[in-house]
């Protein structure tokens, strides 16, 4: 799957590094639901994968933030599963241990994709005032693609004054037009595949999928609008 595992880049960590030619696991070694059956290329990176990944991703933001309030801001829409477990296991590290990390959790939208395309007109939806961002604040959200979305996020946060905003994104795309905006925590560094399945959407369809995954041709075709 990975020729090397956690690497350094100018500080950053560049999380579990997908190589361009890893071809995925073949639909038939796993569960997925039927109504997606032709519409799938195959399994890039299995569920429990995830997972495990997230489990190390809330260590070491715990090693980090432990011991501190902070805000956790998660990017809709397609943040939201990644949003959830990563809560979920600071959670359970905060039962577990003898640091704590009392968190507050908070909403925000951005959208920009059509089909397979990230557009100009990215937007934030929903409810813009974050005065209450005063804390530190960290904010996960699903795939950074171009970073376009990112930068914005973080223009629009930074714009409240919090004392520290750290971003955690599952995926970071190898992308040429990447804006060179990077998360402080990432779970998996992928070549420039489109992929759905754990919330990440095409077109709002397959987030209902537990696996991440590389839609087909045919896929495409069906739920293109
Ligand atoms: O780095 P970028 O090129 O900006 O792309 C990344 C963003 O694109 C997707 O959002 P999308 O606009 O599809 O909205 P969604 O989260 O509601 O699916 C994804 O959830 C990221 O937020």
């Amino acid at each position: 799957m990975a020729d090397d595992l956690t690497i350094q880049t100018g500080g950053k960590e560049r999380g579990i590094v997908i190589n361009d030619d890893w071809p995925g696991y073949s639909l038939e070694l796993f569960n997925y639901p039927k109504h997606y059956s032709g519409d799938l290329e195959c399994v890039y990176i299995p569920h429990g994968v995830i997972m495990d990944r997230t489990e190390r991703l809330a260590r070491n933001i715990m090693g980090d933030l432990g011991d501190h309030d902070i805000v956790v801001l998660c990017v809709l829409k397609a943040g939201y599963q990644f949003c959830a477990d990563l809560v979920e296991r600071i959670k359970a590290l905060s039962r577990n241990s003898d640091h704590t990390l009392p968190m507050s959790v908070n909403f925000i939208r951005l959208k920009s994709y059509v089909n397979d395309q990230s557009t100009e007109d990215l937007h934030i939806v929903g409810a813009e005032d974050l005065s209450f961002l005063t804390g530190k604040v960290s904010s996960p959200a699903a795939i950074v693609d171009t970073g376009k979305t990112m930068k914005t996020l973080l223009k629009h946060v930074e714009a409240f004054r919090p004392k520290m905003i750290k971003v955690a994104g599952l995926l970071v795309k190898r992308v040429p037009n990447s804006s060179g905006c990077l998360p402080d925590y990432v779970g998996f560094e992928i070549p420039n595949r489109f992929v759905v399945g754990y919330a990440l959407d095409y077109n709002e369809y397959f987030r209902d999928l537990n696996h991440i995954c590389v839609i087909s041709e045919s896929g495409k075709l069906k739920y293109k609008v």
